[in-house]
């Protein structure tokens, strides 16, 4: 089974890099990178796992879903190619010139009917087609495997049959490089030209350095511009022929062909002083331009490159008018007038900051003393006024971008503190809507993700959640229960939300309007009287989904649920849920047995607090009666030992006055005959009196 499922992916190979090859594996959980477009390793179909953390949801698994998730997970191993490779082809030359490849994430079940087809001819199989993706190669990080295997690949820009990814590490550091020559084209040519910095003794080195840069823009025009594939009507061009002629059809050919003119050859006539015959190797602007979009685009803080972009324009300008302020003071005459630089300390740092100062500030500058000067003057003031203006607001704009969204926050926190302010609320619930917004932010860097993402075709939208939430997604048993279709027709509706430490996010009792999936932190269920946890949620749990099913008696929330610490949960309204399971009855069920599930085990535990409550108060009457029946017999006892002394004081009572008759008979002399007596000891036990009692019985 597993055999027969490489096979298939071996059909569903995304990258023609990876043809007729078993795509490498990665981890089945991956994180797919916030920066990049989705990749199919971000795909619900590719995530599928066998693991839970909730304890709610069901342990069991049957055979046959062990040997399926077995099969899946296998898929999913080796589904993981990238789709956007930074890496050149192998084997184009062999493939379709334009090829095409689908947008929509791969279904497993669509591989799964093909797998009959391999089934029949296991050994012997066509090697199969390469299809190749449209979509934007923006790279994401590759792990340390595949940079190492990029140091390697980036040596392919040398291979002059394979075409070039415009998105590929090669060809940005390929840029990078013609960027450094034309940079050094733009600053020495001026440089050379005006100040005396070439002399016969370093000529030979300014001019390897030259020929160097000459070389860069050479393979660039003639090796690495002609294999630059690119995109038509969405897909990928990669055959040299077609890429040969794209670039001859741009502009930027021209230019670049422009720039290559060997107007040094006539340094043979004039000499190599003459450093601005190369002038034409600054028409080779569009390249400057290529390597900052580039940068722009794969950068995390795009806003660098662009005030870098800003500031080498800012500083070029000064060095030009520079070079022109030396050139003139030159022609007119080093140190002639008070205008003129005068020759003294290092010219160039000199003459940048006179052209810095003229360039920002008006006043104070030396005054011009001839018609040329005062035309420098003129035309060093404008720049100053005109462009550096532009320039710096340029820069003012680049930043006021890159920290808006920050701005924006501190608006949103400052008017919702005034406002609760304004209504003298609780000292308490203020902190508590500041730690919350103060949370919320440092977790998703802003407050509403659908407006982001809301400018993007819905498709898109879709595939760029599904990649950034697609850790979590896969964790929950529901998706994985159900179709794939599910979790996409899902993803665009859930709402991220944040609870705080203690928050009630549902309370027993209310009605139910939303369900959650827990993305980060712990939830309890508490149980009725909310002294008991029923149970601990964690990332990937579904809750409050039971009083959203419509079931009859069950339309309120059965338990409350609390946020143990900070939770980040997604919100699904009633309303998206119905649309949902309206198309997916498979879902219904699913959610409906985990409901059964739960109300039956909440109604156990509750029929059992009643059996012990019950006992607990019967036991507590059957001690109360033992209790009142030993104390009726105490009182019975003493009563009776109460009697007993009246008998035993009458009898007392009678030895008494038969003693004295006796002793006044012998007082008298008269003869008395005494009963005879039987004196018996009664026990205290017996008579349960505190002192044993001697009981005289008269015979
Ligand atoms: N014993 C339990 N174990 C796990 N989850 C529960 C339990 N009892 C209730 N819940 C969840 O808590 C939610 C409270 O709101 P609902 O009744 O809508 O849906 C409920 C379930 O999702």
């Amino acid at each position: 089974m597993v055999w027969s499922s490489l096979k298939i992916l071996r059909r569903h190979t995304v990258h023609p890099s990876t043809s007729g090859a078993i795509p490498e594996a990665k981890s089945p959980i991956g994180k797919a990178p916030y920066g990049s477009w989705c990749t199919p390793e971000a795909t619900p179909a590719h995530n599928k796992l066998t693991q839970t953390n909730s304890n709610v949801e069901k342990k069991s698994q049957t055979k046959d879903d062990t040997q399926q998730n077995q099969v899946k997970g296998t898929l999913v191993q080796v589904q993981k190619v990238r789709l956007f490779t930074s890496n050149t082809p192998q084997e184009y030359s062999s493939m379709n010139d334009i090829t095409e490849a689908p947008t929509e994430l791969q279904d497993l079940k669509e591989p799964k009917s093909r797998d009959n087809s391999t089934k029949r001819s296991p050994v012997k199989e066509p090697p199969p087609p390469a299809v190749e993706t449209p979509q934007s190669p923006v790279p994401s990080s590759p792990s340390r495997h595949q940079k190492c295997r990029g140091f390697f690949r980036r040596l392919t820009l040398c291979d002059p049959f394979a075409p070039i990814d415009p998105q590929g590490r090669g060809y940005i550091s390929w840029l990078l490089l013609v960027t450094y020559c034309y940079s050094y084209n733009a600053w020495c040519i001026a440089l050379r030209a005006t100040f005396p910095y070439q002399t016969p003794e370093n000529t030979p080195i300014w001019m390897a350095v030259d020929y160097f840069c000459d070389l860069v823009y050479l393979l660039d025009v003639g090796l690495v511009k002609p294999r630059l594939m690119f995109l038509h009507e969405g897909f990928w061009v990669n055959e040299l022929a077609e890429t040969r002629k794209n670039y001859r059809k741009k502009l930027q050919y021209k230019f670049d062909v422009i720039s290559l003119t060997p107007l040094d050859l006539l340094y043979f006539y004039f000499g190599t002083h003459m450093v601005i015959l190369r002038f034409p190797r600054l028409l080779k602007l569009q390249t400057f331009w290529e390597f900052h979009q580039a940068m722009d685009r794969v950068l995390s803080s795009p806003y660098v490159v662009r005030i870098g972009k800003t500031l080498f324009y800012i500083f070029y300008l000064i060095h030009l008018n520079a070079c022109a302020y030396y050139a003139m003071s030159d022609w007119i005459g080093l140190g002639s007038n008070e205008w003129v630089y005068n020759n003294e300390g290092n010219a160039y740092i000199r003459c940048f900051y006179f052209a810095t100062k003229t360039a920002t500030s008006i006043g104070k500058n030396p005054k011009p003393e001839n018609t040329e000067e005062y035309l420098f003057m003129t035309a060093a003031w404008l720049m100053g006024v005109f462009v550096f203006a532009l320039l710096i607001g340029q820069i003012r704009d680049i930043i006021a971008t890159a920290t808006r969204a920050r701005a924006e926050y501190r608006k949103t926190v400052d008017g919702c503190t005034r406002y609760l302010r304004r209504l003298n609320m609780p000292a308490a619930l203020q902190r508590r809507v500041t730690c919350w917004f103060n949370y919320t932010w440092s977790q998703q860097r802003c407050f509403d993700e659908a407006k982001i993402l809301n400018s993007l075709p819905f498709n898109m939208k879709r595939d760029v959640a599904l990649a950034v939430h697609m850790s979590t997604l896969s964790k929950v048993q529901l998706f994985r229960d159900c179709s794939d279709s599910l979790l996409r027709d899902l993803v665009l509706q859930l709402r991220p939300v944040s609870f705080l430490p203690g928050d009630v996010v549902v309370r027993r009792g209310d009605v139910g309007h939303q369900m959650y999936i827990i993305k980060a932190g712990t939830c309890y269920v508490m149980s009725q009287d909310e002294n008991e946890v029923l149970a601990t949620l964690r990332e990937g749990s579904v809750f409050g989904e039971i009083s959203l099913l419509g079931i009859e008696g069950l339309r309120r929330r059965t338990a409350t649920v609390r946020s143990r610490g900070y939770s980040n949960l997604f919100a699904l309204s009633r309303n998206d849920l119905d649309a949902a399971l309206k198309h997916h009855k498979e879902a219904a069920q699913v959610l409906r047995l985990r409901a059964d599930q739960i109300i039956r085990e909440n109604a156990a535990r509750q029929a059992k607090q009643r059996i012990a409550h019950i006992q607990a108060k019967k036991s507590a009457s059957l001690a109360s009666d033992n209790a009142s029946i030993a104390k009726n017999r105490r009182l019975s006892s003493v009563s009776s030992n109460d009697s007993s002394s009246a008998v035993e004081g009458k009898r007392h009572r009678s030895a008494s006055a038969l003693s004295k008759r006796r002793l006044s008979a012998v007082s008298e002399n008269k003869d008395v005959k005494l009963p005879s007596c039987r004196v018996s000891v009664v026990s205290r036990s017996m008579a349960k009196t505190p002192l044993p009692t001697i009981v005289l019985s008269a015979d």
